[in-house]
């Protein structure tokens, strides 16, 4: 089946080359020359393990190619998905435009009948109004042509996508016509998963409860372990006894630093957003960003507690990434607690394996690291903010010898205990020993 995927963002690119990998022929469109131009020669835009291999490869074998042009693209395709960004406006709605550009495209462009597959995360009701749109094009073209337009939306998790995209929990489809069903199905023929047949209003609903549970588990997490600091209880422990039970079961239990990426944060506001034009309080997801906006602040009180004041003090900061595996630094929680450190007063060295330019450039003031080692020289205190692979593996016992100071503060719940109090080093979790 001959596909065309709008938008080559982490979706986008995901998308095409899973499909390709289930059989089918791709072609990527995007706006963007540069990022067209990089992908046309197998260079990946962004860092998302395993992708760009297979880039290669199925550029190599022809089953994948790229264009700006989506008239271009648009006569093969069967099926066109789109996949591009739907980032906040200041009033916590998404930005729709970029779905509207697009839509209107299509409307300008089809000549056949398309099922138009909207993988972006939009609020309920907006394959209709993509219906609209293109119906609206069609008809200023005085032209008829048969489409039909599926929700579909996206799990996947930065860092893991393209496992994601091979495994998935399963597959939302929601159609309004039993011939769309049925092009979606051959589609995913190849993939083993539950497949959910339902309305597109439905599917559009279930993508965003999905991420507003997730992130309402992790900032519940947060305050239980606010408060398992008060009580000389470890939160890690806690989350370890609750996830056993199936019905609460043991993903995003983990207390932190809060939440970031390019969707929990505008995902959740996006749904509350949506409650308050439907007159609906949603006071759940008021508080799950409360807790996650304040979650930085409370690990730098943490600090000064521990610490006394952090005016001259030198911190290393390990990771910069949202989470790790990715280089995107969209709400990244490392971005929020730099601010709030050189308020404070402290100098901060930061390192990330990955990403650390585009921080340099926001803040000039923080000194940039080759590694972890390099960072903590002469610092008073680590602070680890990103749980990358490799951080987990330090050598703490160089570490130490490196620091003026003895205090690991890891706001990620993700170091051991024991290693980092082997080495001679005081630690201090989210939650867990040494808070109050
Ligand atoms: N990033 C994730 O992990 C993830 C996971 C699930 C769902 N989503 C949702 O999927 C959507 C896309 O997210 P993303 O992170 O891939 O976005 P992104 O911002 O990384 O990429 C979007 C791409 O669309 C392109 N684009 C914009 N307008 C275009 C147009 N008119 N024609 C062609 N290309 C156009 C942009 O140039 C960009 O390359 C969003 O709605 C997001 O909420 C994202
Ligand atoms: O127990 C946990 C789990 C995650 N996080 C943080 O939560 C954020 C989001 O993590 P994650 O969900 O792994 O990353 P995303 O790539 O943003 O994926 C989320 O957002 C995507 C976009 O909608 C969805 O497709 C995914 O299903 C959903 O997990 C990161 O800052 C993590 O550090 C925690 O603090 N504690």
């Amino acid at each position: 089946m001959k596909i065309a995927v709008i938008g080559t963002g982490y979706v986008g690119i995901t998308t095409s080359v899973s499909l390709g990998e289930l059989g089918h022929e791709l072609i990527g469109v995007d706006i963007d020359p540069e990022k067209v131009k990089k992908l046309k020669q197998g260079i990946l835009p962004i860092y998302e393990p395993g992708v760009e291999s297979l880039i290669q490869r199925q550029l190599a074998a022809g089953s994948l190619t790229f264009t700006t042009s989506l008239k271009e693209a648009l006569p093969d395709a069967e099926v066109i998905f789109i996949a591009v960004g739907t980032p906040s406006l200041p009033n916590g709605e998404p930005d729709l435009h970029y779905v509207e550009a697009v839509a209107r495209e299509i409307g300008t462009h089809i000549n056949d009948y398309k099922v138009i597959v909207n993988k972006s995360t939009v609020p309920v009701g907006t394959a209709d109004w993509v219906r609209d749109l293109i119906e609206r094009e069609l008809e200023r073209r005085h032209v008829k042509v048969e489409f039909d337009v599926v929700s579909n939306p996206e799990f996947l998790q930065e860092g893991k996508a393209l496992e994601d995209a091979r495994h998935p929990d399963r597959i939302v489809l929601g159609s309004s016509s039993q011939r769309a069903k049925q092009t979606m199905q051959t589609v995913y023929a190849n993939v083993n998963a539950p497949i959910i047949h339902t309305s597109p209003r439905n599917a559009e609903m279930i993508k965003y409860a999905s991420n507003a549970i997730l992130a309402t588990k992790i900032s519940f997490m947060n305050d239980i372990a606010k408060l398992c600091a008060h009580l000389s209880v470890d939160v890690s422990e806690v989350a370890k006894g609750m996830g056993l039970d199936q019905r609460i079961g043991p993903h995003f239990l983990r207390a932190g630093v809060g939440y970031g990426g390019s969707c929990f944060p505008k995902d959740v506001e996006a749904l509350y957003a949506l409650g308050q034009s439907a007159g609906q309080e949603m006071s759940i997801l008021r508080d799950t960003q409360r807790i996650n906006r304040e979650q930085p602040g409370w690990v730098i009180a943490q600090m000064e507690r521990e610490l006394g004041s952090l005016k001259g003090k030198k911190i290393a900061l390990l990771g910069l990434a949202f989470k790790p595996n990715t280089d995107d630094l969209r709400e990244a929680p490392s971005l929020k607690l730099l601010p709030l450190l050189h308020a404070a007063g402290a100098t901060v060295r930061a390192t990330d394996p990955i990403v650390t330019d585009p921080v340099k450039e926001q803040f000039p003031k923080v000194g940039i690291a080759a590694d972890a080692y390099e960072a903590a020289l002469d610092a008073d205190a680590v602070l680890l903010c990103t749980e990358w692979a490799s951080f987990l593996k330090i050598d703490w016992k160089r570490i130490r010898e490196r620091m003026k100071g003895d205090r690991v503060f890891d706001a990620r719940n993700a170091l051991s205990i024991e290693k980092v109090e082997a080495a001679g080093l005081r630690y201090w979790g989210v939650g867990r020993k040494g808070s109050a």
